[in-house]
C-alpha cells in the first residue's frame, strides 16, 4: 500500500463482529491506521456527523438499517464519502442497484485482501481529491485562509500568492510529493517551510540542497551509512531523510541531481524505502518529499537529463511562484520590511524612502527576485548617510534609469491628475511650488535632504521658497 494513507480513515459497518475484526486486521496490517467499526447499522449516519470519515465499508444485508436502505441515505447526505458495499450475493442484480445507488465500488464475501487493499487505496484517492474540491470550492466563494499564521513569514498583497497560499492548504496534508517551481529568490524554500507548516506533521522540516552533491555526497547525506561502511567512516551516520521522519524533506535544487541519485530517489518515492551505505537491512520511511527547481522540466527531460518517471512522480502536486516583476503589489511592502530590517541590524533608525526611489524600485525587474531586492536594501541602507534613501543609494537602479530620474508612468497620471491639483494648467512657478513642498513633506522638512532630492543646491531651494514666501 503507498503513503498516502497516514491521514485516512475507514468506518467498517457489519452486524457480524467476526468479520468486522476481520477487515480490520486486513486493513491495520497494511499500515492503515485510522479503523472504527460500527455493529449497528441505525448508528452510521450519527458518526459520519460527528467524524470525518475518507471511506466506508458496509455489509449489505444487515438487521435494522439495510445497505439498500443506509445507501441512498449516505449518498444524499455526504457524498463526498465513498462507500464501499460488501454483499453476500453476487447476483448482478444487487450489483447494479448498488452502483446505481451511488456505491463507489462493491465486493464479495469471503473478502480478498488484495482486492480490499486496491478498493481502499482508490476510493482514499478519491476521498482525498473530493476534499481538496471542497476546500477549492469554498475558497473560490471567498472563504479566507484556514491558519494564515502558516504564511507569515511571507510578505505579500497579491492575488496570485494568495490563491497559491490556498491551493497549500488543500494539498499540505497529504503525504504526497510537492514540486515547487519558480525562478531562482522567488521563494521557493519559504513555502515548502509553509507547506510543512500546513501539514502540521509531527516531524521536523529538513532541508538539503542538492546541487552540486556528486552521487556519493548525495547518498551518504540522504540515507547515512553504517560504521565501516568505507575508508573513513569510522561512525555511523544517520541520513536526513531518518531525521524528515514523520516530517518533511525538502529538495532544493532539484533539477541539478546527478542521473544515478535520480535512481536512487525515485526507489525511494516508489518504495518508500532504502538502505544506508553499507547496511543490508531496509528502513522505512514515511518523510513527505517536497522538491524545488528554478529550471524549466520539460527542456531537462528533452535534453535526457532529468528521468521523465521522476517527474512525474515528484509533481503529484505542483506549484508555480510567479516571478515578483508578475506582482508589483508586493514590492513595496517587501521593501518596507526589509528596509526595517536592515535598519535594525546596522542600529539606524528606520529611514523613509524618497518618492523617486519608490518608483525605481517598482520598475525594476528583479532577475534574481526577493533574494536580489533584499540584498538592494541592505546595500542602500549601509552606505545611505541619511533619515530618506533615494536613488543615490542605489546607483544600480539610477544606472538603469540613463538619468536616475524614472519616467513618470501613464498609472501614476492616474493619481497625479494635474488639472485636477490645480483646478487650472499649471505654470512652471506652481509646479516648482508644489515640488518644492512634497520634497519637504518626504523629507521632513529637511532642506539639504528636499534640495538633494529635488537635484537644486540648498542656497538655491532656500532661495525659491523666499520667493515663495514659505518659511
Ligand atoms: N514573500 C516573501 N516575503 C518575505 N521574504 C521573502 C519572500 N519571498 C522570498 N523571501 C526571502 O527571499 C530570500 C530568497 O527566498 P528563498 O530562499 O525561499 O528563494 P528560492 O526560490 O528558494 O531561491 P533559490 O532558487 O535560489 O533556491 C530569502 O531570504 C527569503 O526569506
Amino acid at each position: 500500500m503507498n503513503n498516502n494513507v497516514a491521514n485516512q480513515s475507514v468506518l467498517i459497518v457489519d452486524d457480524d463482529t467476526a468479520v468486522l475484526h476481520e477487515l480490520r486486521l486486513m486493513l491495520l496490517s497494511n499500515g492503515i491506521r485510522g479503523i472504527e467499526t460500527i455493529s449497528d447499522s441505525s448508528e452510521v449516519v450519527s458518526r459520519l456527523e460527528q467524524n470525518n470519515y475518507s471511506v466506508v465499508l458496509m455489509d449489505w444485508i444487515m438487521p435494522g438499517l439495510t445497505g439498500a436502505e443506509l445507501l441512498p441515505l449516505l449518498a444524499r447526505r455526504f457524498p463526498h464519502v465513498p462507500v464501499i458495499v460488501i454483499t453476500a450475493v453476487s447476483d448482478l442484480q444487487t450489483v447494479v442497484r448498488c452502483i446505481k445507488q451511488g456505491a463507489f465500488d462493491y465486493m464479495t464475501k469471503p473478502v480478498d485482501a488484495d482486492r480490499l487493499l486496491l478498493t481502499v487505496e482508490k476510493a482514499f484517492h478519491i476521498s482525498e481529491l473530493a476534499n481538496q474540491n471542497k476546500v477549492l470550492k469554498g475558497y473560490l466563494l471567498g472563504e479566507p485562509l484556514a491558519h494564515p499564521e502558516h504564511f507569515s513569514d511571507l510578505i505579500t498583497r497579491s492575488e496570485k500568492m494568495q490563491s497559491l497560499f490556498k491551493l497549500i492548504e488543500t494539498v499540505a496534508p497529504s503525504c504526497h510529493p510537492v514540486l515547487i517551481q519558480g525562478e531562482t529568490g522567488v521563494g521557493k524554500e519559504l513555502i515548502a517551510r509553509a507547506i510543512h507548516r500546513s501539514s502540521e506533521f509531527s516531524g521536523a522540516f529538513v532541508p538539503l540542497n542538492v546541487a552540486g552533491l556528486d552521487d556519493f555526497m548525495f547518498s551518504d547525506t540522504l540515507f547515512g551509512h553504517k560504521k565501516g561502511a568505507f575508508t573513513g567512516a569510522n561512525e555511523p551516520r544517520e541520513g536526513l531523510i531518518a531525521k524528515a521522519q514523520g516530517g518533511t524533506l525538502f529538495l532544493d535544487e532539484i533539477g541539478d541531481m546527478t542521473m544515478e541519485s535520480q535512481v536512487k530517489l525515485l526507489r525511494l518515492l516508489q518504495e518508500r524505502e532504502y538502505y544506508r551505505l553499507g547496511s543490508d537491512v531496509l528502513i522505512k520511511s514515511d518523510a513527505r518529499i517536497i522538491a524545488a527547481s528554478n529550471h524549466d522540466f520539460s527542456a531537462l527531460i528533452t535534453q535526457g537529463k532529468f528521468r521523465h518517471d521522476l517527474y512525474q512522480r515528484l509533481c503529484f502536486h505542483e506549484l508555480h511562484i510567479p516571478p515578483l516583476r508578475d506582482r508589483s503589489q508586493d514590492i513595496i511592502p517587501l521593501v518596507e520590511h526589509y528596509v526595517a530590517k536592515a535598519a535594525s541590524s546596522y542600529e539606524k533608525p528606520v529611514p523613509d524612502i524618497s518618492r523617486e526611489l519608490v518608483v525605481a524600485l517598482q520598475e525594476y525587474d528583479y532577475p534574481g527576485n526577493v533574494r536580489e531586492l533584499i540584498s538592494k536594501i541592505y546595500k542602500g541602507v549601509a552606505q545611505s548617510r541619511r533619515e530618506i534613501l533615494t536613488l543615490e543609494d542605489f546607483p544600480e537602479l539610477k544606472q538603469k534609469g540613463g538619468s536616475g530620474k524614472p519616467e513618470v508612468k501613464l498609472a501614476y497620471a492616474g493619481i497625479f491628475c494635474l488639472q485636477a491639483t490645480f483646478e487650472q494648467f499649471p505654470n512652471f512657478s506652481d509646479m516648482e511650488r508644489l515640488l518644492s513642498d512634497e520634497a519637504l513633506k518626504i523629507t521632513n522638512g529637511n532642506k539639504t535632504a528636499a534640495a538633494e532630492l529635488l537635484g537644486i543646491s540648498r542656497p538655491t531651494l532656500q532661495k525659491k521658497l523666499a520667493a515663495f514666501g514659505s518659511p
